[in-house]
């Protein structure tokens, strides 16, 4: 794709996400990889109105190329892209279920979102919690930079989602998945509920990579 064509993915999907309830005010931030940086949603923009021409273009150290001054979440997105060659997009959201979610005590930070369904293990996989900083605290970048490369999503702790995909369209299929299973999560939270097992999660993922 043209960087014009991704610019233009950039907003459309913005504006899908804001119109579908996954983003509110200016919360939330989007980026593609280019080859000499990426491009990434400016701050304090709301994702319902992205203008394609004003979308920030950093370099691989962060600094500014073109456009509005960038998200300050855009190092952030630079840890995820460090640490995952084959991953072309991140999208950060403040989805409702999965940022209750992140609030919770006593949840397996290297597992936090249970196996509930298949589709869950197939799109999204093992999600890891990131321990709480300020959001644009350079510690967070330095925390998700050292797991990055074994987990693709991550909830950062009192804050929201954040998921590095191949494509920006397997990254947002991948954030409304993990926002749906947080969904079910918090409403089984009073159930005897069984997730997969080991087992049939290992068969899963041999079958989608076959
Ligand atoms: O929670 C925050 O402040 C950021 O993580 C966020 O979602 C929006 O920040 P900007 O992308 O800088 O607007
Ligand atoms: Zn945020």
């Amino acid at each position: 794709m043209s960087e014009r064509e991704l610019r233009e993915q950039i907003s459309e999907y913005g504006k899908s996400l804001f119109n579908r309830g996954y983003g509110v005010g200016t919360s939330g931030n989007i980026s593609v990889r280019l080859p000499d940086g990426m491009l990434i949603t400016p701050t304090n923009c709301s994702l319902g109105k992205i203008d394609p021409e004003r979308i920030s273009k950093v370099s691989l150290n962060g600094s500014l190329l073109e456009g509005d001054k960038p998200s300050k979440e855009a190092f952030l997105h630079l840890a995820m892209y460090g640490a995952r060659e084959r991953d072309d997009a991140v999208v950060h959201l403040h989805s409702t279920y999965s940022v209750a979610l992140s609030c919770l005590q006593d949840v397996d930070p290297e597992n936090v979102i249970p196996p509930l369904t298949a589709y869950f293990v197939m799109k999204v996989g093992r999600v890891f919690r990131a321990p709480y900083y300020p959001p644009g605290d350079a510690q967070l970048g330095n925390a998700v930079g050292k797991i990055a490369s074994q987990y693709r999503a991550v909830l950062l702790a009192n804050h929201g989602p954040l998921f590095s995909g191949s494509t920006l369209d397997s990254a947002v299929a991948g954030i409304e998945e993990m926002e749906e299973t947080a969904k079910l999560v918090l409403l089984l939270k009073n159930e005897k509920a069984s997730s997969l097992t080991p087992e049939q999660c290992q068969d899963l993922l041999e079958r989608s990579s076959s």
